[in-house]
C-alpha cells in the first residue's frame, strides 16, 4: 500500500504522534502514562537506585535518572545515548509485556537473550523519557557546541518502527515544542538556536556580531541524493575540495532567520520525503535524510574581523528491517535493499574507524555509500557527534535490539578530532604570516638543538587549516587561547616537531658520513704518500745499486781495495736494509688494514652511537610496529574471508543484517572483492582434497590388484600341491598294485623268496610313510594358504569399506563443489564451464572406479567360491 509522494497524508503520518485509533500505533501505553504523570508531577515512588513504578498490568519497572553530564563534551566528541520506545499494540498482541532488555542504570543495559549481554553507553533513555528531557540532554549541548564553532551531528540510528523519526523530528505540525509534547528534536534545537543567537547579537552589540544561518534538506533514496526542499532537482552529486569539504553541489540552500523558518522548511521538506507502509511502521521512512544548518557568525575585536562558523547535521536513517518481518516486496524490497547496504556501508566505516583508533591502519571505505561520504566529517573527522540509537524493547524484535546495541557499542569508540572553525583574518595573510613564523621557530628550533638561545619574543604565529576557514593564533607556550583550539594546534605542533627531529637526524647521519668520507680521505692521501716514499726508497736503492756496480768497476781496475769495497757494500746494504724495513712498515697490505681498521673503528662508534641514542630500540619498535600492522593486515583478511563465508551460509544481505553483527560486513561483493578470492580459495580446496582423495583411491586400488595378484600366486601353490598329492596318490595305489601282483606270482617259491618279499613290504611301508608324511605337510600348507586366503578375502572387504567411505566422501565433496561453482557461476562463467567439464569427467572416473571395483569384487567371489569348491 504505498503512500508516495502524497504529502498531505504523509505528513500527517510522519510528524504526527500516532492517534490511539490507529491499530498499529504505539499507544500511549501505561509506561506511556507514567511518562505524562511525571511531567504532570504525578507522585511515583522511589527505589534504591532509580524510580520503581508498577503499571496497570502489574509489570514492575525502574525508571532511571536521565540527565546531562554538563562536561561531557569537553572530554568527549562522539556521545552514544540510547532511547527505549514504549511497546506497541502489534508487539503487545504478539508477545505480551515480554521484554528482551533489562535497564540496570542510567548508563546500561542488559539483553536478556541467550547469552545475556551487557552494554553501557553514555546514556540511556528508557520509555518514559519525554522528548523535551531528551532534547535538554542530548540537543541543548549541541546547540552550544555550534554556537562555539564546532560542526555538530546527530543522527538517529535503529531498526524500523523503532523511534527514529519521532526522536528526530517528532509532531513538528504545531510548530514549535510550545505547541506539541511529541514536537522532536530538530525543530527544538533551532528553537534553543535562535533565542541563543537573538541573546548573544544583543549582548556582543558593540562587536557588531552578525549570523548567517543557511539550510538545506536532502534524502538519499535508492543511492541517489534528492533536495526535499526542491524536489525537481534529483540525483545530487557530492563533491569533495580543499575549501569547502564534502558538499552536495547544486543542494539549494535557503536562509532561515527564526525558528519558525526553519520549521516551514522542515515541514516542506519532510512532506517530500519518500514514506510507505509496511508491516513494521505504517510512515516507514524509505530513505535517509539529512537536514543541514550553517551557521556563520562575524564579529569585530582589536581591530581583527573574525569569522566563525559551524555546520549542523540532523540525520534521520532509514530503519533496517528484515523483509520476513517487514514484508516488503517489489519497489518496498529494493529500497529495504539498498537501505540494508548503506546501512551496513555505515557499520563497516564504524568497525573501521574503531580500529583506527586503536591505532591500527585500515582503510575506511567512506565512498562506499553516499551516506558514509556525506557524513564523513561526522564519523572519525572535524564534529561532535551524537547518536541516538533507538530500540524497541519487545520480545518480538529481539535480534533487531541486539544488532543496533552492538552497533552502538562499537560507534562508542569512534573518536573524532573536532576544533573550532574560527579565522581571524583572511586566509592568504594568515598563511604567509604562518611561513614567516614556522621559518622562525624552524630557526629558533635549530638554535636550542645547537644550544642557542631560545628566542622567546618570536614565539607568535598563525596556523589556518586548509579545507576549513579556521585558523588560531599561536601565542607562545604562555599564550592565552581557546582550549579547544589546542588539540589541533598541539597535534599540528607535534607533527611540526616530528618533521624537524627527522630533519636533525638526517642531518645528523649526513655528518656522520662526511666524517667517514673525510676519513677515507686522510687514509687515501696517506696511501699516496706511501707511494711516494715508497717510490723514493726504489730510487734510493737505485742508486746503491748503481754506486755498488761503480765501486766493483773500480776494484777491478784496482782502484779501490776489495776491502774498502765490502765495507762499502755493507754499509749501504744496512741502509737498504732501513729502507726496505720502512717500506715493509708501510706496505700495502698493512695500510689495507690500517685503512680497514679505521672503518671498522667507525663503523663501532656509529653503533654504539646507534645504541646509546636509543636508535635500536626504536628500529625495534618500528619493526614491531610493522609487524603488527602486517599481523592486522591478515587479520583483516582473515576476518574478510570469515564473514564473506558467514554471508554466504546466511542467505540474503538484509536478512543477515539484522540477525547479528556479521551483516555490518556485507560489502557490494564486486568480483574483486575478498568473497570473490574467498570463494576461489574455497573452490581451489575442494579441488585439492578430490584431487587428494583420488591419488588416494589409486593407492588403494594397486594395493588390491597386489593383494589379488598375491592371493592368485597362493591359489596355484595350493593347486600345484594338490595336483601334486593326486600324484602321489595315483603313483603309490600303481606301486600297491603291482607289489600286490608280484606277491601274487612269487607265493609258491622258497623261503628266501618270502624274506626277498618281506624286505620289499618294509621298502613299501618306508615309501608310504614318506608319502604320508609329504601328504599331511602338502595339508598344513594347505590350510595356511586357506588361512592367509581368508585373511586376503578381509583385507580385501575392508579396503573395499574404505573405497566405498571415499566415493562418499568424494561425492560430498563434489556436491560442495557444485554448490561452491554455481555461486561464483555467474561472476566468472568460463571457470563454472571448466569446473563442470571437470566435474562430469570426475563422475566418469569415479563411476569407472566403482565399476571396477565391482568387477573386482565379483572376481574376487567367484574365485573365493572356487576355492572352497576345492577345498571341499
Ligand atoms: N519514544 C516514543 N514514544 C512514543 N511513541 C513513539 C516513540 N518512539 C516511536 N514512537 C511511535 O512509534 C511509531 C514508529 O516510530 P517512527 O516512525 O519514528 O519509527 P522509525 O524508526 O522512524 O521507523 P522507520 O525507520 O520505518 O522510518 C510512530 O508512530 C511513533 O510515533
Amino acid at each position: 500500500m504505498p503512500i508516495f509522494s502524497e504529502p498531505v497524508s504523509a505528513l500527517r503520518s510522519r510528524i504526527r504522534f500516532q492517534e490511539p485509533s490507529d491499530s498499529e500505533s504505539v499507544q500511549c501505553t501505561p509506561l506511556v502514562l507514567r511518562s505524562q504523570a511525571k511531567e504532570n508531577n504525578q507522585p511515583q515512588y522511589s527505589a534504591s537506585r532509580g524510580t520503581c513504578e508498577r503499571d496497570d498490568h502489574g509489570v514492575t519497572s525502574q525508571s532511571f535518572e536521565f540527565q546531562e553530564d554538563p562536561f561531557f563534551w569537553k572530554d568527549h566528541n562522539v556521545q552514544v545515548i540510547i532511547r527505549i520506545r514504549p511497546l506497541n499494540n502489534s508487539e503487545m498482541s504478539l508477545q505480551g509485556y515480554n521484554k528482551c532488555i533489562r535497564q540496570d542504570s542510567c548508563q546500561s543495559i542488559t539483553w536478556t537473550g541467550h547469552p545475556e549481554s551487557r552494554f553501557t553507553f553514555d546514556l540511556v533513555a528508557d520509555e518514559n523519557v519525554s522528548q523535551e528531557n531528551l532534547f535538554k540532554v542530548a540537543g541543548l549541548p549541541m546547540v552550544d557546541n555550534c554556537m562555539g564553532g564546532y560542526n555538530s551531528c546527530m543522527f538517529a540510528y535503529g531498526q524500523t518502527g523503532s523511534g527514529k523519526t519521532h526522536t528526530m523530528l517528532g509532531d513538528i505540525e504545531g510548530g514549535t515544542r510550545r505547541h506539541s509534547v511529541n514536537c522532536g528534536m530538530t525543530p527544538r534545537v533551532f528553537e534553543s538556536l535562535f533565542s541563543r543567537i537573538q541573546k548573544e547579537k544583543e549582548s556582543r552589540r558593540e562587536e557588531k556580531l552578525r549570523f548567517t544561518c543557511k539550510c538545506s534538506f536532502l534524502e538519499i533514496y535508492n543511492e541517489q541524493i534528492l533536495d526535499l526542499l526542491d524536489p525537481s532537482i534529483v540525483n545530487l552529486q557530492i563533491r569533495e575540495d580543499a575549501k569547502r569539504g564534502v558538499y552536495v553541489e547544486n543542494l539549494k540552500e535557503v536562509e532561515v532567520t527564526s525558528a519558525r523558518d526553519v520549521i516551514q522548511q522542515l515541514v516542506q521538506g519532510a512532506a517530500n520525503r519518500k514514506v510507505a507502509a509496511t508491516n513494521m511502521n505504517l510512515a516507514s521512512s524509505r530513505s535517509h535524510s539529512v537536514f543541514t544548518c550553517v551557521i556563520e557568525s562575524k564579529w569585530e575585536s582589536q581591530g581583527v574581523t573574525h569569522h566563525r562558523f559551524a555546520r549542523l547535521n540532523l540525520v534521520d536513517l532509514a530503519g533496517s528491517e528484515r523483509q520476513k518481518s517487514s514484508g516488503a516486496e517489489g519497489e518496498r524490497l529494493k529500497e529495504a535493499t539498498n537501505i540494508n547496504k548503506s546501512l551496513s556501508t555505515l557499520g563497516l566505516v564504524i568497525m573501521n574507524l574503531v580500529s583506527v583508533s586503536n591505532g591500527k591502519s585500515l582503510h575506511v571505505p567512506y565512498r562506499d555509500s553516499k551516506l558514509t561520504f556525506l557524513l564523513q566529517d561526522s564519523l572519525g573527522g572535524n564534529s561532535k557527534t551524537s547518536i541516538i540509537a533507538n530500540i524497541s524493547p519487545s520480545n518480538c524484535c529481539s535480534l533487531e535490539t541486539l544488532s543496533t546495541l552492538k552497533f552502538a557499542q562499537r560507534a562508542k569508540f569512534i573518536k573524532n578530532n573536532a576544533i573550532v572553525n574560527e579565522d581571524a583574518s583572511g586566509d592568504v595573510i594568515a598563511m604567509r604570516m604562518q611561513i614567516q613564523q614556522l621559518k622562525k621557530e624552524v630557526s629558533r628550533l635549530r638554535g636550542l638543538v645547537h644550544g642557542g638561545a631560545e628566542n622567546q619574543e618570536n614565539d607568535n604565529w598563525t596556523v589556518c587549516f586548509p579545507g576549513s576557514p579556521g585558523s588560531f593564533k599561536w601565542e607562545g607556550l604562555q599564550g592565552s587561547f581557546s582550549p579547544l583550539t589546542s588539540n589541533k594546534r598541539g597535534s599540528q605542533k607535534k607533527e611540526y616537531e616530528a618533521a624537524l627531529v627527522g630533519a636533525f637526524r638526517r642531518e645528523k647521519d649526513k655528518e656522520i658520513a662526511l666524517q667517514a668520507l673525510t676519513a677515507e680521505t686522510q687514509a687515501a692521501m696517506q696511501l699516496a704518500k706511501q707511494r711516494e716514499d715508497e717510490i723514493q726508497g726504489l730510487k734510493m736503492r737505485l742508486r746503491f745499486r748503481e754506486a755498488g756496480i761503480k765501486r766493483l768497476e773500480a776494484v777491478a781496475s784496482g782502484k779501490i781495495s776489495a776491502e774498502t769495497h765490502l765495507l762499502k757494500e755493507k754499509e749501504e746494504h744496512l741502509k737498504e736494509i732501513e729502507v726496505l724495513r720502512t717500506q715493509v712498515n708501510r706496505n700495502q697490505e698493512v695500510t689495507r688494514f690500517a685503512m680497514e681498521n679505521l672503518q671498522l673503528k667507525e663503523e663501532l662508534r656509529r653503533l654504539k652511537l646507534f645504541v646509546e641514542d636509543g636508535e635500536r630500540e626504536m628500529m625495534n619498535e618500528q619493526i614491531m610496529i610493522l609487524q603488527n600492522k602486517l599481523l592486522e593486515a591478515l587479520d583483516w583478511r582473515l576476518m574478510n574471508e570469515a564473514d564473506s563465508r558467514i554471508d554466504q551460509k546466511g542467505g540474503s544481505n538484509m536478512e543477515n543484517f539484522a540477525s547479528g553483527e556479521a551483516n555490518l560486513l556485507i560489502s557490494t561483493q564486486e568480483p574483486s572483492s575478498p568473497w570473490h578470492s574467498s570463494m576461489s580459495e574455497e573452490n581451489e580446496f575442494l579441488r585439492m582434497q578430490a584431487i587428494q582423495n583420488q591419488s588416494e583411491m589409486d593407492a588403494l586400488r594397486k594395493k588390491l590388484t597386489t593383494c589379488l595378484e598375491e592371493r592368485e600366486n597362493l591359489e596355484r601353490r595350493v593347486n600345484d600341491l594338490v595336483t601334486a598329492l593326486e600324484e602321489e596318490r595315483t603313483s603309490k595305489a600303481m606301486k600297491q598294485e603291482e607289489t600286490k601282483q608280484q606277491l601274487q606270482a612269487d607265493l609258491p617259491f622258497s623261503s628266501t623268496v618270502i624274506d626277498h618279499r618281506s624286505n620289499i613290504a618294509l621298502d613299501d611301508q618306508l615309501e608310504l610313510k614318506t608319502m604320508v608324511d609329504a601328504i599331511a605337510a602338502a595339508s598344513q600348507r594347505e590350510a595356511q594358504a586357506h588361512e592367509s586366503t581368508v585373511l586376503l578375502a578381509k583385507e580385501n572387504e575392508e579396503l573395499r569399506m574404505k573405497l566405498k567411505v571415499l566415493l562418499e566422501d568424494n561425492n560430498k565433496l563434489i556436491e560442495l563443489y557444485e554448490r561452491a561453482v554455481a555461486e561464483t557461476k555467474v561472476q566468472d562463467n568460463s571457470f563454472a564451464a571448466s569446473s563442470e567439464e571437470k566435474e562430469v569427467e570426475r563422475t566418469k572416473e569415479i563411476e569407472n572406479l566403482e565399476h571396477q571395483l565391482h568387477e573386482m569384487h565379483e572376481e574376487n567371489e567367484k574365485k573365493w567360491r572356487g576355492q572352497k569348491r576345492l577345498r571341499t
